[in-house]
């Protein structure tokens, strides 16, 4: 099999049979082999090319041999591609020269006139060089892109508006304690966000953030889950369990739907937390463990205290600091900083070119009611922008779509649990949208004037 040849040279001398001789040559083991005469050429055609190696020659004025030449061009490429690798050219070498060269940034020396053996294990070990440097430098690039993005989650949690302002605050504010955080706000608010963003500020923030939703646990599974078991603790228990807590030593446990654990799991939770302690199922060693808890809820847990639904010396043990977070209907300032972070996000995301929502969309979202909170418009966005044709999000974008998937979901509920106004609603959405939005249809399917339709649609933000 033919062996590939790699490797891009380029050669500067202003000796042309001396270019010549070399290209002729070098073509052999590399490839691409470029030649030039006149080194003013070199920032552009290290533009155009990116080579691995540039042999350099030191002298290019008549009767010059001072190597000054050649200095200054090393120290052109270098300013031009801190991952050049030159080899300088002289037949005037001397070993001060040499010793400068390298010093100032060059990667080997060959006098003139060169072996081509010689020279060719010098361009080899070269080449092997630049491969090196340019991995190192894609990590470095890797590398910064991550901090970036690291950096960036914080900044991703968007939001102007002066309630998201002092969630800000309070967030910076509690991340360095170890202060027990409970985050309370509907679904869709950011609950989970703000919960790793405490943590990642966190002195803890080299060590594990461990989620648990404790709506989704069964009563069955609760202590193997959180607590861990031993094998043979239990029929299913067919290997030693680490529970979430252990997993969570050191770091931040984070309990998701705390408002929705059954009173006897609160009294198991409370225990551990009190005595900072967990005993897997089926053992008899408790565990000491070190974590800070972050709880959240969308559950009015400061009133299920008078209900009896959840013990009050638990939320005393969890809410030292209570962040509250607003929903979307209490910010809508940020909509407009929120739609257009999602466009960006998703544009880029499935390669589409979409710039920006319009202002008739943004004024349209800021009368919906977004009971889905910032997840749902998050989704809203997403499939508009799979969707659209348009480089600007209009209205219909993300409204049809809307309105599409309410109406099935509308269609599953049973009309016994709806009052009037929900019922109008549903309604008003099915006429609008079997008339493609047309307001005079749909009112007079509807049987209502064309005001009466606009006053309900203006009520019901619809
Ligand atoms: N301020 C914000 N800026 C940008 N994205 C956000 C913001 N708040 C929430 N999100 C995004 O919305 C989605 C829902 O957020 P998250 O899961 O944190 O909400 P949650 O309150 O924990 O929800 P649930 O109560 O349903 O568990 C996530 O994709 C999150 O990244």
């Amino acid at each position: 099999m033919k062996e590939q040849k790699s490797g891009k040279i380029l050669v500067v001398d202003d000796n042309e049979d001396l270019l010549k001789a070399a290209k002729i040559f070098l073509k052999r083991h590399f490839g691409q082999v470029d030649t030039e005469t006149n080194p003013d050429l070199l920032p552009i055609l290290m533009v155009n090319e990116q080579y691995d190696v540039i042999l350099l020659d030191m002298n290019f004025t008549k009767d010059v041999s001072s190597g000054q030449e050649g200095f200054y061009w090393l120290d052109r490429i270098l300013t031009l591609d801190s991952s050049a690798v030159v080899v300088l050219i002289t037949a005037y070498g001397d070993v001060n020269t040499a010793v400068k060269a390298i010093k100032e940034g060059a990667t080997d020396f060959v006098l003139k006139p060169w072996e081509n053996e010689k020279l060719l294990a010098t361009l080899n070990a070269a080449l092997q060089l630049r491969q090196s440097k340019m991995e190192v430098h894609e990590l470095r690039n890797q590398n910064q892109q991550l901090y970036q993005d690291i950096d960036r989650k914080f900044k991703d949690i968007i939001g102007q508006s002066a309630v998201m302002q002092k969630v800000f605050e309070t967030i910076e504010r509690v991340a360095g304690t170890d202060a027990n955080v409970l985050i309370l706000g509907e679904n869709g608010t950011g609950k989970e966000l703000i919960a790793r963003a405490i943590h990642r500020h966190s002195k803890r923030h080299r060590e594990a953030f461990v989620g648990v939703d404790l709506g989704s646990i069964t009563s069955t599974l609760f202590e193997s889950e959180l607590f861990g078991h031993k094998k043979g603790a239990f029929t299913d228990a067919k290997e030693d369990r680490t529970g979430r807590f252990e997993q969570a030593n050191k770091g931040t446990l984070f309990l998701d739907e705390i408002g929705n654990l059954p009173l006897p799991l609160q009294a198991k939770l409370l225990a551990a937390l009190q005595n900072r302690e967990v005993t897997r199922v089926g053992s008899n060693k408790p565990v000491q463990i070190n974590i800070r808890l972050i709880s959240a809820t969308n559950m009015p847990i400061n009133s299920m205290i008078f209900e009896n639904t959840f013990r009050q010396d638990l939320l005393y043990r969890i809410n030292t600091i209570e962040i509250r977070l607003p929903s979307l209907k209490e910010r809508l300032e940020d909509i407009p900083l929120l739609a257009n972070h999602f466009i960006e996000l998703y544009s880029k995301k499935y390669n589409k070119d979409i710039r920006k929502a319009s202002e008739a969309l943004i004024t349209r979202m800021q009368k919906y009611h977004w009971p889905g909170n910032i997840r749902e418009l998050q989704h809203s966005i997403e499939r508009a922008v799979i969707m659209t044709n348009h480089s600007v999000l209009q209205p219909e974008d993300l409204f049809i779509q809307k309105a599409i998937m309410m109406e099935k979901q509308e269609d599953l509920v049973s009309l016994d649990h709806l009052n009037i106004e929900d019922v109008e609603k549903i309604l008003i959405r099915k006429a609008l949208h079997k008339h493609n939005g047309h307001i005079t249809r749909a009112a007079e399917e509807l049987g209502l004037t064309r005001s009466s339709l606009y006053r309900r649609l203006e009520r019901y933000g619809l």
